[in-house]
């Protein structure tokens, strides 16, 4: 969090033009119209005292009644037009550019954490930060246009006011600008008070969205109905708004103060002041009728627009403070990036080779891989298959093959070369790959498979993928077919698939990327055994000529491995292929002869 100390008023300068330019790429039409049509209103406002003054002297002088009623009509013509520019832009223009601003930032703010390291997924401060700038991306772009165009059109309508009254009268400008100033402190604190508040509730009102997309999400429905696990969800809730009335009470005193001071200065002071000062020197020197009505409309009007100035420059320092949360999220800059050179990712992949190799999640000093040294020959043994017991260490070994994290120690080498040195998209696409704790997208069977736009010049890949996972079938009989939403979130006519028949389809990704190497993870662990059967023959077939990485609790399927590697708390204990391991009698023959064993007493 920002030290909530207020910024000099150049430095929060800075940070609004930071925010500004960022406007101005995303969408200049919404910056410049809004300056235009503010000025042109405010300006109004300032004509309007113009024509009164002109209508009043008029009156004065005992000027031809048509010659009034035309200036009249001929000014609202000009104030009506005005008005309904003011109008469309404020209830349609302003609404649509509205939308393909935040649109485009929010763009933006997802690219920036699609790019985020994995790892920033598990730091409570990143996601802290990602939250506060996900929620000022919605907002705080537009408020910092209405800002600055409220100060631009504020000091340009204040200028021509104090210029106007200053010639009937300086002093009558003086009694109104001094308590609008002596506001503008009490509105600084105000505000400051009013980000400490929105910044101490960020991690409360994390943890009640939290809640509340748990009970909302799918994925948690089924447990919720079965544990009574709602009443722990519903204890973090309560705990979330007790904090946050909490830290209400604890700023609402002050903040009630500083209002109520705040309202008495700037509403009724400046008007109490004038009259006061007018009755007094009207004993002294009556003034002229136009003289007083333009000093009375404009002294009112220039102490609401000074009080908007100030308000706004005030706004323009404290959301400086919420700009550096977007604008640091927005620089943060990941750990596992392209280096400036990133070279490209050879066609065939001969070797993945871990040279002492160990890792440690971040925020834990406890290693979950140790000293790794091994070499998979990809082009020798095709096929290899990592095995070893819950927590070893299989997934997070895959994990750094893949770059979604870094070895804390030694070096990961494909070809002989640091994988650090390839491109990072290039090198991550060489690789099909399937989780255990896959996802099922809100989208179109196609799109899940493909994983991208579902074109129709790729029918027939999805449907050969979907065919290889043997699932196409079942796909082939719902109601749009390939094109039917899988998920019933957006679609009612979406279809929902049993856990082993979404598997096949996670599964299909892998056939339907064009990937120089396989790597499954627990890739039939919802299958029956029919279909395991029928998907390892087609992983068997679709590795063939590439590489395949396969990681499995079913000894049977890991047998079909030209290599197979134990892993033990993180470290690489057995290799060989299976006759070799069983032959050794270690480990792997203990485990295998065991699961064995329970196939045999099931049949
Ligand atoms: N994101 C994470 N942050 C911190 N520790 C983690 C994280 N993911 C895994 N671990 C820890 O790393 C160790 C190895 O986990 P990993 O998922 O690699 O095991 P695994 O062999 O694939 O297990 P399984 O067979 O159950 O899938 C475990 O002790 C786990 O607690």
């Amino acid at each position: 969090m920002n030290k909530e100390k207020p910024k000099n008023l150049h430095n929060a300068i800075k940070s609004n033009i930071y925010i500004l330019s960022i406007a101005f790429k995303l969408c200049p039409p919404r910056v410049i119209m809004d300056i235009a049509v503010n000025l042109m209103s405010k300006l109004v406002s300032f004509y309007f005292l113009l024509i009164i003054e002109t209508l009043v002297k008029g009156l004065q002088r005992n000027e031809a009644f048509d010659k009034l009623v035309l200036i009249v009509v001929i000014n609202s013509f000009v104030l009506l037009v005005i008005k309904g520019v003011q109008c469309i832009y404020n209830e349609k223009t302003k609404l649509i550019y509205d939308q393909i601003l935040i649109e485009r930032m929010n763009l933006m703010v997802f690219g920036k954490a699609f790019e985020a390291d994995i790892s920033c997924y598990e730091d409570a401060e990143f996601y802290d930060n990602y939250t506060k700038a996900a929620a000022e991306a919605n907002g705080r772009i537009i408020k910092v246009i209405d800002t600055i165009s409220n100060i631009l059109s504020g000091i340009v309508v204040a200028v021509c006011y104090l210029i106007k009254l200053a010639t009937i009268d300086y002093f009558s400008v003086i009694i109104v600008l001094m308590p609008v100033l002596a506001t503008s402190v009490m509105g600084k604190r105000l505000k400051l008070l009013d980000y400490k508040l929105t910044m101490e509730n960020v991690s409360h009102n994390r943890k009640k969205d939290y809640v509340k997309r748990t009970v909302y999400l799918q994925k948690y429905a089924k447990e919720l109905r079965l544990y009574p696990i709602f009443s722990v969800l519903q204890e973090i809730f309560n705990e979330a708004v007790e904090n946050i009335i909490k830290n209400i009470k604890k700023y609402c005193y002050p903040m009630m103060g500083f209002r109520l001071f705040q309202r008495l200065f700037a509403g009724s002071l400046p008007t109490i002041g004038f009259m006061i000062y007018k009755v007094y020197k009207s004993i002294r020197e009556p003034a002229g009728i136009s003289d007083f009505t333009v000093l009375f409309y404009g002294v009112l009007s220039l102490s609401g627009a000074m009080e908007v100035l100030l308000y706004n420059l005030i706004t323009l320092r404290t959301d400086s403070l919420y700009i550096d949360n977007l604008k640091q999220f927005l620089n943060h800059s990941p750990s596992i990036k392209n280096e400036v050179n990133a070279i490209p990712v050879p066609e065939r992949i001969e070797s993945i080779e871990f040279v002492n190799v160990s890792f440690s999640y971040p925020n834990s000093d406890r290693p979950v891989l140790h000293n790794i040294n091994l070499k998979l020959h990809m082009n020798r043994y095709e096929k290899v298959s990592i095995v070893g017991h819950n927590g070893s260490g299989k997934t997070t070994f895959v994990k750094l093959i893949l770059r979604l994290y870094d070895p804390t120690e030694g070096e990961i080498r494909l070809n002989g070369i640091n994988i650090k040195a390839y491109d990072l998209k290039e090198y991550r696409k060489a690789f099909g790959t399937v989780f255990q704790d896959f996802n099922i997208f809100s989208m179109s069977a196609a799109e899940n498979v493909l994983m991208e736009d579902a074109e129709p010049g790729k029918e027939n890949l999805v449907k050969k993928s979907l065919e290889k996972s043997g699932i196409l079938d079942k796909v082939l009989t719902l109601k749009k077919g390939i094109y039917t939403m899988l998920t019933r979130e957006f679609d009612e006519e979406g279809e929902v698939l049993s856990g082993g028949q979404n598997q096949k389809i996670a599964i299909a990704r892998a056939f339907a990327a064009n990937s120089n190497v396989l790597i499954m993870d627990e890739p039939s662990s919802a299958l029956d055994p029919i279909a395991e059967d029928k998907i390892w023959d087609s992983l068997i077939e679709v590795s063939r000529g590439k590489g395949a990485i396969f990681i499995s609790h079913r000894m049977s399927a890991c047998k079909l491995a030209d290599k197979i590697y134990l892993m033990e708390r993180g470290c690489i204990t057995e290799q060989g292929s299976h006759e070799e391991l069983i032959n050794y009698n270690g480990k792997y023959a203990d485990m295998f002869k065991k699961q064995a064993m329970n196939y045999q007493s099931q049949e």
